[in-house]
């Protein structure tokens, strides 16, 4: 895997390589179509037009959900459920594998999400503490409904509870990248998730 030889050594911080392949691209392919036909299924008859329904917003938070987010709109959409777009960009890990634990809103939402139906689209949920500060944000506005939808979920790294209506996969601890997941803004593009070694 080319990628693996080159690695990467962003901004003077430790050189990073792939370890090993965790989901490859069919498998995260299937995994968004699953998850598409679930949420379907779970906002049948409440979203769109219509007496008793609310339009639904789909928020993906930048960067990282930023792969996952355009896969998942077009899965939903593929399936007729009615949405829009709208991204929030938020950022707590900077260009280490810990959280600084405070996070910045770098961009808020375009458009009033109040007595809208809320999908919140995350690429991983780690301590907790991002869904935790977005579902608080969101929840400040009065939307119809919010639900929190999360490609990785890594529980033994949980510092807050924090509520996950659809997971995708759930991992060990380990620091992954691939499929708009950085470390330290390398490796976004792979189209897999991959671990990652660090070295030095
Ligand atoms: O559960 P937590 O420990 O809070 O970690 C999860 C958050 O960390 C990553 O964002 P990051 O700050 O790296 O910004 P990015 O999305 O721009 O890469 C990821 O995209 C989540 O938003
Ligand atoms: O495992 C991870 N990889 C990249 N960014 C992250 N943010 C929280 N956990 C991770």
């Amino acid at each position: 895997m080319g990628v693996s030889e080159q690695g990467a050594s962003p901004g003077g911080g430790a050189r990073a390589r792939i370890d090993r392949v965790l989901f490859r691209e069919e498998a995260l392919a299937a995994k968004v179509r699953e998850l598409a036909e679930r949420i379907r299924q779970d906002y049948a008859g409440a979203v769109g037009a219509g007496a008793g329904r609310a339009p639904l917003t789909v928020v993906g938070i930048l960067k990282g959900a930023f792969v996952f987010t355009a896969d998942l709109v077009r899965a939903l959409g593929a399936l007729e459920v009615p949405l829009q777009v709208d991204f929030m960009a938020v950022s707590s890990y900077g260009s280490a594998t810990q959280t600084s634990g405070i996070i910045r809103i770098l961009k808020d939402l375009d458009r009033p999400i109040r007595g809208q139906h809320v999908l919140l689209i995350e690429d991983i949920v780690d301590t907790g503490l991002t869904l935790r500060y977005l579902r608080e944000h969101l929840m400040a506005q009065d939307p119809a409904s919010l639900k929190a939808c999360v490609l990785l979920d890594k529980p033994e790294r949980r510092v807050v509870d924090v509520p996950v209506e659809y997971v995708g996969f759930t991992i060990p601890d380990e620091f992954v990248v691939g499929y708009g997941i950085d470390y330290a803004e390398q490796f976004r593009y792979l189209p897999y998730i991959a671990c990652v070694r660090l070295e030095g």
